[in-house]
């Protein structure tokens, strides 16, 4: 059997595709997350998962590698995760009672090629208070998540409506993702 890795150290990308029933390894990659200024939003989901994915695959060549990368953005502007409290807060405060897209680019490598795409949701939030804020703070949550919160998690309080797929926001576009990996022939264990 071909082996399968997983370039994330992302606990929910792991449940995701351990949900999916795939079997495979994990190796986190160590990219500095550096991309050229005047690359749009999707370009630069792609661009990052392509560059978690080659990095692993280097010292994998027999193996199928999977990486990605998660961004939220709002009113045209990128927020990743955020540096600290201070940022978080500002991330939440702008996304309340709003629009934005959870943008999730996938790339996946093996011997050398490489093919990227990426999934859009498109997520509202309900207004929020500035006392529910520092109470969301308080959770911790925000703090390794693009955008600052986790739809997965107490965050489900501040969502009002999602368009497009769930597992997206959380961090793989499951679906295209298992659809992309059989062409890689890599499958799900269904028994
Ligand atoms: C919007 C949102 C993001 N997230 C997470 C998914 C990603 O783990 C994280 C975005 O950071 P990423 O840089 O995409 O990923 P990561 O650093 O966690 O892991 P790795 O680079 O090793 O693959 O935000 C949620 O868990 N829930 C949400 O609702």
């Amino acid at each position: 059997m071909k082996s399968f890795i997983l370039a994330s150290g992302s606990p929910r990308r792991k449940e995701l595709l351990q949900q999916a029933r795939y079997t495979f390894s994990i190796q986190t990659s160590d990219i500095d997350e550096i991309v050229e200024p005047h690359l749009t939003p999707s370009e630069v989901v792609c661009e990052l998962a392509r560059q978690k994915a080659e990095a692993v695959a280097k010292t994998n060549q027999d193996a199928v590698v999977l990486g990605s990368d998660t961004i939220v953005v709002c009113n045209d502007q990128i927020l990743g995760k955020p540096k600290d409290q201070n940022e978080a807060r500002e991330m939440l405060q702008r996304l309340s009672d709003r629009d934005h897209s959870v943008l999730t680019g996938v790339a996946i490598s093996e011997k050398g090629e490489t093919i990227t795409f990426f999934e859009e949701t498109v997520v509202h939030f309900y207004p929020l208070t500035s006392e529910e804020i520092e109470q969301y703070l308080q959770t911790g949550e925000p703090f390794d998540k693009a955008g600052s919160y986790g739809i997965q998690g107490f965050g489900a309080y501040l969502v009002q409506s999602i368009s497009g797929d769930y597992n997206n926001v959380v961090g793989l576009p499951l679906a295209k993702t298992m659809r992309e990996l059989q062409a890689f022939h890599i499958y799900p264990t269904i028994q």
